[in-house]
């Protein structure tokens, strides 16, 4: 996967070449490259910024400037690519988003800033029938776009085959069977008076695998009970329902 992240703060997206996904890239899995919007701006003040029509508070960012960057970037490799726009108004970015992205040759991420880009950016891509996904990270507000490309990147990167050491820990992860993981614990069996659940030193896989799954449902019982709504039918056994 070739990865592309367009920025006026080239200097946010360094965590990328970092442990994990720093020995991703070394390995071949996946190719980061990032890009200063501020190279495709022509005036002396490399404005990539305008206030806003209509009115309203803070500034734009201007889609002459984003247009040609997003087109020199494109025409940088001949994948087909998937175009990422952060933005509050965005759908939300889920690990079933991060698990479909891991299909895309390429993503090319595009971080705002201010009070976002020009409309007309998204809309032209589209109209040339490039893919664009608004996405958001949550429903919070950050102040610009590269933290929540960190943020996705992350979650997709670790998705791809041969980046994870162990894949199962993928398959297990929370929300990939729908429920929030339980508690874990490592030695010492017993730390400041606190004991290992003697359940999980049992040895009885049967039992162990009952008592997380218990624990996974009464977990996301108490913090998320819109995701155990969201279960499919047949995702509770009667085991689970009994709990
Ligand atoms: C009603 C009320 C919830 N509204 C909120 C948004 N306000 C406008 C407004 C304010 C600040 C920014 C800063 N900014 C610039 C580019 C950019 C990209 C992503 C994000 C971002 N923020 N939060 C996320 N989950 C994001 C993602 N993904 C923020 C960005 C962009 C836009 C308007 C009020």
């Amino acid at each position: 996967m070739r990865i592309d992240v367009i920025t006026i703060f080239p200097g946010y997206l360094a965590p990328l070449r970092e442990a994990l996904l720093g020995r991703a890239i070394g390995a071949g899995l996946v190719d980061l490259a990032v890009h200063d919007l501020r190279s495709w701006t022509r005036d002396v003040h490399q404005a990539v910024d305008d206030s806003p029509y209509g009115g309203g508070p803070g500034m734009v960012m201007r889609p002459q400037v984003w247009g040609e960057a997003l087109d020199a970037v494109l025409a940088l490799d001949e994948r087909p690519a998937r175009i990422v726009v952060p933005t509050p108004a965005g759908r939300p970015f889920t690990q079933a988003t991060a698990q479909a992205w891991t299909g895309e040759e390429r993503l090319v991420f595009a971080c705002g800033r201010y009070e976002g880009i020009d409309q007309r950016v998204v809309d032209d891509a589209r109209r040339r029938d490039l893919p664009v996904d608004e996405v958001s990270i949550g429903d919070y507000v950050l102040v610009g776009g590269e933290v929540a490309v960190l943020v996705m990147v992350e979650a997709v990167v670790r998705l791809l085959p041969g980046v994870l050491g162990n894949p199962a820990s993928a398959q297990q992860d929370s929300f990939s069977d729908g429920l929030l993981e339980g508690p874990a614990y490592t030695r010492p069996e017993v730390w400041r008076g606190l004991a290992v659940p003697e359940v999980l030193r049992s040895g009885n896989h049967a039992k162990i695998a009952r008592w997380r799954r218990d624990r996974a449902l009464e977990r996301t019982a108490q913090r998320r009970p819109d995701l155990l709504a969201a279960l499919p039918e047949d995702a509770l056994d009667d085991a689970d329902r009994a709990f």
